[in-house]
C-alpha cells in the first residue's frame, strides 16, 4: 500500500469541533473515494494509523474529501465530547435555517456516546424544542423490551433533554414487522407533507439534518446486514428484516436511499472488535460486490464523518 500524506488537507471541521490539542492532519484516500483526516488525541506525540493509497485526481480526490471526514480519537470521552459539539452546532444551524431539526438515532453503542448532549452546556444551551427524533432502525419488540432501540434512547439519553413527547417518532410496537415498517414510512410521507422532515432535490429522498449511525463488528449499519438482499432496496423508504443474523431477527429499517440522502452522517465505530470492518471500509480491496454495508454508506447531497478510536482504526496501516 503506497502512503501520501494529505498536504491539501484543509480539514475544515466544525468551528465548535477545533479546540483540541494539535491535532495532525491528512487525506486518506481509499480505491472508493477520499476521507480528510484528523487525529484527535490528548497525547499528540502518538501518529494517527490510517491507510492512504494512491491520491486520485486532486479534483476528484479534494471533492469527496469535502463531504468525508474521519476522526479518531485517543479517549472515548473526548470521542464523546466531539460528537456533542458536533450535534450541538447542527441543532443550532438547523433550528435558524428551518425551525426543525430531525435527528435520525440508531440503537447499540452509540447511545453511550451521546451522553454528553444531555450534561452541561448542552443540555441549557440547545434548543430541544426543535428537535425530531426517529429511528434508523428497530427491533420489533415492545417499547419496554430489553432489546428496544427506543427504550435504550429513552433510558440513557431522552428521558434527560426535553425533546417534546410528541416530536419522538417511535415505532408501532403494536404491528406486524411489515405492518411496523410501512406505518413508519408513512409517518415519514407525512412528516415530510408538513415540511418537518425535508427532501433532496437531488435524490428527491427524505432529507434527515442528522443521521447518527453506529456499525456492528459484521460492518452492519441500521438493520442492514451484509448479504441480505434488503440493502439493495431503492424504492422504499422503510423496509423490513425477518431472519437478522443479530438478535432478534425481526427489525425495521431505513433504506440506503434515505440514509444516503442526509445532509449530514456521523458514524460512530469504536473498539478492536470493529477493526476487520474498518479495515476492509477504508483500505477498499474488495469488488464492489462484497461491499460491507458501512462501505454503501455514501452521501449524495451531504457531508459525512467517521467518530472513530484507535482500536477500531488497528488494522490500517501507519502513515
Ligand atoms: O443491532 C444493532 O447494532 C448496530 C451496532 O451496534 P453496536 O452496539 O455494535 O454499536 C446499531 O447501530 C443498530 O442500531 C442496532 O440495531
Amino acid at each position: 500500500m503506497s502512503t501520501a500524506t494529505g498536504a491539501a488537507a484543509s480539514n475544515s471541521l466544525s468551528p465548535t469541533t477545533s479546540r483540541r490539542s494539535s491535532p495532525s492532519s491528512r487525506i486518506l484516500t481509499t480505491p472508493r473515494g477520499s476521507l480528510s483526516c484528523r487525529l484527535l488525541s490528548s497525547s499528540p506525540s502518538q501518529s494517527p494509523l490510517v491507510p492512504v493509497s494512491a491520491m486520485a485526481s486532486p479534483g476528484a480526490a479534494g471533492e469527496a474529501a469535502s463531504r468525508k471526514k474521519l476522526l479518531i480519537f485517543d479517549a472515548e470521552k473526548d470521542l464523546a465530547a466531539s460528537l456533542a459539539e458536533h450535534a450541538a452546532g447542527l441543532s443550532e444551524k438547523f433550528a435558524a435555517e428551518r425551525s426543525a431539526f430531525t435527528v435520525v438515532l440508531s440503537g447499540g453503542s452509540l447511545i453511550k456516546a451521546l451522553r454528553k448532549l444531555a450534561e452541561p452546556p448542552y443540555l441549557e444551551a440547545v434548543d430541544w424544542s426543535r428537535w425530531h427524533v426517529f429511528w434508523a432502525d428497530e427491533r420489533v419488540v415492545p417499547k419496554d423490551h430489553a432489546d428496544s432501540n427506543y427504550k435504550l434512547a429513552m433510558d440513557e439519553f431522552l428521558s434527560k433533554v426535553p425533546v417534546p413527547a410528541n416530536q419522538v417518532y417511535a415505532m408501532n410496537d403494536a404491528l406486524s414487522v411489515e405492518g411496523a415498517a410501512d406505518d413508519y414510512e408513512n409517518c415519514l410521507k407525512q412528516l415530510i407533507k408538513n415540511g418537518v422532515i425535508a427532501v433532496s432535490p437531488v435524490t428527491g429522498f427524505p432529507k434527515f439534518d442528522l443521521m447518527l449511525l453506529g456499525m456492528g463488528p459484521d460492518g452492519h449499519i441500521a438493520s442492514l446486514f451484509p448479504g441480505h438482499p434488503i440493502v439493495n432496496e431503492n424504492q422504499k423508504l422503510v423496509t423490513c428484516v425477518k431472519d437478522s443474523p443479530k438478535p432478534p431477527p425481526e427489525r425495521i429499517t431505513f433504506t440506503f436511499p434515505v440514509i444516503n440522502s442526509s445532509a449530514h452522517i456521523a458514524l460512530m465505530v469504536t473498539g478492536a472488535g470493529k477493526a476487520g470492518a474498518v479495515h476492509k471500509a477504508l483500505s477498499g480491496n474488495e469488488s464492489s460486490s462484497d461491499l460491507l454495508p458501512v462501505e454503501m454508506v455514501e452521501p449524495q447531497d451531504g457531508e459525512m464523518t467517521w467518530f472513530t478510536d484507535k482500536p477500531a482504526m488497528s488494522m490500517l496501516s501507519r502513515i
